[in-house]
């Protein structure tokens, strides 16, 4: 094998492998670094397990809602059962034969830089390996949860996205610290499945903060119809496991203290720099790596570093993540060859634009572009309007009691959408098409001749034109 590469990526998570696919696209020869599993946390202690786990739990409500239907109780065993299967059983051989045929050359093992276009890999049998990069040298080492420094809260071992997505038995008491995406997906997901008490504790005001509040509100209604228990504005003081794999009690600033049988811990992440190198370019070694539009490192001489997905910071989410591998790997092999690197594909625009999202609990939060509150600190003149989703009559008819809202910012001056937020089951597809209208920054008066069809929940777009005014 050898030592020498165009590009060397490190990280075969969704934003690695895209990166590796595009530069090998691109005439370049690749290879590619992985510590664990090739196809990184997103395909099997993330996006794929949790949305297996939340499928049921979510189906099972729309089935609640229609007459005529009934549900039993979920079999959490078969849940698990076709969890295990969404994520290969833990095994990468299907995702190795993909990089395999970009075709790019996969490396097992954990990789660092060592000084500039040089990367050292610590080989699974306890060897080490040097790697060399002509061209370009990819950061895509993701993201890990983050554990916040409370008195004995790490002793007590307690479950993040890792352990919870990959749960094995569903506790039957569950507390959550964090009022996050993961927090509220999570905790309905092992409610849904079977969790007798659970409990979210929130050290902020409301779930969901990055969201519009109306979202909050809609989701945590949900969850109190639904027996989840959610404690807004309080702190987490003190853990205690005194058993190993005991209850475990939480104690908090406010309201008495939460005993349960596991403890879930989502209060973010944290980038994956251990062991990574980069004080050997002159980068900090514990901080993301702040990049330009085109991918590449900033404050690295040379301009031969480049950094995509989570590890940026830019957006935490996957397919943003593989948006900016594309970019990366075809500007990377643009400067290659040496031809214009200035076109507008080889630029990351839609991250600055807001990128879309969908929380996948029931109702589904689905949002893109800015909420109100951000359009407004950030200068824009502007408008919002709401309107009822379950007023729709495509909504009213996909079940009794249906419950969703959306809203629309619109910047007042040029007529165009800021931002759109969806609130509603099953919402989730129509995320797309606001997506469109905000990257594309739409006018409200062309918006106006996109007919949604009748009956669909797309009919709300006419509403929400309506409310502004057309
Ligand atoms: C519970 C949960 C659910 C989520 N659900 C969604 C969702 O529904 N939709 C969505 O868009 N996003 C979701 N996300 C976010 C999404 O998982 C991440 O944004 C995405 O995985 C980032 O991709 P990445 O390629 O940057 O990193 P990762 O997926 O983290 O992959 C990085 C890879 O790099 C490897 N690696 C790290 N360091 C090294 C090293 N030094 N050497 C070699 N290899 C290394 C790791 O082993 C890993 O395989 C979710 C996150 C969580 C925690
Ligand atoms: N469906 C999806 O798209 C999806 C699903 C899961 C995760 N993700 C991505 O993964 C990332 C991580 O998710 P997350 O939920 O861990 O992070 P998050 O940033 O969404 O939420 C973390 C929450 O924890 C709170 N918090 C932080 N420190 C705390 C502390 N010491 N005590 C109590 N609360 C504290 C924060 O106020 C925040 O509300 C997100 O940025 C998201 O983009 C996406």
């Amino acid at each position: 094998m050898p030592d020498e590469f165009d590009v060397i990526v490190i990280g075969a998570g969704p934003a690695g492998e895209n990166a590796a696919g595009r530069a090998g696209r691109g005439g370049l020869s690749v290879a590619i670094v992985e510590g664990d599993l090739a196809g990184g946390e997103c395909a099997y202690w993330a996006c794929v397990p949790s949305k297996a786990l939340l499928r049921p739990v979510e189906l099972a409500a729309e089935v609640r809602r229609m007459p005529g239907l009934e549900v039993g109780p979920i079999d959490a065993g078969a849940v698990l059962a076709r969890r295990d299967e969404a994520v290969s059983h833990y095994d990468d051989a299907g995702q190795v034969h993909w990089i395999e045929g970009v075709p790019a050359t996969f490396v097992r093992g954990w990789g660092g830089l060592d000084g500039p276009q040089r990367v050292r890999v610590a080989e699974p049998g306890g060897g080490s390996r040097l790697l060399t990069a002509r061209h370009a040298v990819v950061l895509a080492t993701g993201s890990y949860a983050a554990v916040p420094p409370v008195p004995g809260l790490a002793e007590a071992e307690p479950w993040t996205s890792h352990e919870v997505t990959a749960v094995k038995a569903i506790p039957e008491r569950l507390a959550v610290i964090g009022g996050g995406v993961v927090a509220c997906e999570m905790a309905q997901a092992m409610h849904g499945l079977g969790a007798a008490r659970t409990t979210i504790l929130v050290r902020g005001d409301r779930l969901l903060p990055r969201m519009e509040p109306f979202a909050s509100d809609l989701v945590a209604e949900s969850f109190a119809a639904s027996g989840i228990e959610v404690r807004t504005g309080t702190g987490v003081v003190r853990v205690e496991r005194p058993v190993p794999g005991g209850p475990v009690t939480v104690h908090l600033t406010s309201g008495p203290p939460v005993e349960a049988d596991e403890l879930l811990v989502a209060t973010g992440r944290r980038p994956a720099t251990d062991g990574l190198g980069l004080a050997s370019v002159g980068l900090p070694a514990d901080r993301v790596v702040e990049v330009d539009d085109s991918m590449r490192a900033t404050g690295v001489d040379g301009g031969w570093l480049y950094a995509v997905g989570d590890i940026n910071g830019r957006a935490l989410l996957t397919h943003m993540g593989k948006y900016q591998a594309r970019v990366c790997g075809d500007v990377i092999a643009a400067r290659a060859r040496g031809e214009r690197d200035d076109l507008p594909s080889l630029r990351d625009t839609a991250d600055a634009y807001g990128a879309p999202q969908v929380v996948f609990t029931d109702p589904q939060v689905c949002a893109v572009g800015r909420t109100e509150a951000q359009a407004r600190a950030e200068g824009f003149p502007v408008r919002a309007v709401e309107y009822d989703l379950g007023a729709v009559t495509g909504a009213y008819l996909l079940g009794d009691g249906y419950r969703g809202r959306a809203g629309a910012v619109v910047d007042t001056e040029r007529r165009v959408l800021l931002g759109v937020t969806f609130v509603g089951p099953g919402a989730a597809d129509l995320l797309h098409a606001a997506t469109i209208a905000v990257t594309a920054e739409v006018p409200l008066d062309r918006l106006w001749h996109a007919v949604p069809t009748f009956p669909t929940v797309s009919e709300i777009w006419l509403r929400l034109l309506e409310t502004y005014g057309l």
